[in-house]
């Protein structure tokens, strides 16, 4: 669905990682782990098409992402969801609204039945008429997992969806995920929280890549 061959990127000044290959498979789960700038959110937008490689190739379900037409490259960001390190809403936009953004984006209905049973899923419907700023960390987390997914995508990439949260509330971010993925759904966590890893390891088959150095290798049996 996403392979990544040879890829190099850098943001001007030295590169950023080089050599880099990946293959997220249909279904698979991936955890990327490594030091803090090592590059984890650079190479999840590569994966999204938010940025193009400076060498490499990247393809976003069979198509070469630097060749994508813009419309090429909105059909392809549906079929991913997003959930962002910073959530990024809208503050002056309810809950409800700005899960159901990219469905408003699209021209679909916003009040569809889907996204009350998205909010019951992640256990906000009581919150839904609030505004972001009134939210815990934790909330915020789930509705930035909801608003990735009111899509359907086939796809789910996370950069520390459990960044702020306690490890009651990481455990039920992480076991949602789990959930996304045992629908079908290819997930890739980039996370620095080797305990969440340890955890999910107990409830499915993940792959673990450490990037590091401006290289990205498979984790050893010590994760
Ligand atoms: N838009 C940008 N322009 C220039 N440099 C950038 C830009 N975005 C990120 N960088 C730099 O690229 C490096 C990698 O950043 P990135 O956010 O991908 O790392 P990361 O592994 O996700 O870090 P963290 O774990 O702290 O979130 C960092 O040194 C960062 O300062």
């Amino acid at each position: 669905m996403i392979e990544l061959d040879n890829v190099a990127y850098n943001y001007g000044g030295a590169e950023l990682f080089s050599d880099l290959n990946l293959q997220l498979a249909a279904g698979s789960f991936h955890f990327l782990t490594g030091p803090s700038g090592a590059g984890k959110t650079t190479l999840l937008k590569l994966c999204y098409g938010e940025l193009i490689a400076t060498s490499g190739q990247v393809r976003l379900f069979g198509q070469d992402a630097r060749a994508l037409s813009r419309d090429d490259v909105a059909h392809t960001r549906r079929r991913i969801g997003v959930v962002h390190q910073d959530c990024q809403f809208l503050d002056h936009l309810t809950l409800a609204e700005n899960i159901a953004l990219p469905l408003s984006v699209a021209g679909h209905n916003t009040t569809s039945s889907d996204l009350t049973d998205l909010l019951g899923w992640v256990g906000l419907s009581q919150q839904a008429q609030q505004l972001p700023p009134q939210l815990s960390g934790g909330e915020r987390q789930r509705a930035a997992l909801a608003r990735a997914v009111i899509m359907s995508p086939e796809i789910i990439l996370a950069d520390e969806p459990t960044g702020n949260v306690d490890w009651e509330m990481s455990q039920r971010l992480l076991s949602l995920l789990v959930e996304l993925n045992k629908m079908g759904k290819t997930v890739l966590i980039a996370t620095h929280d080797i305990s969440l890893i340890r955890a999910a390891k107990a409830q499915v088959s993940a792959r673990v890549l450490r990037l590091k150095d401006r290289r990205l290798q498979l984790a050893g049996a010590d994760i």
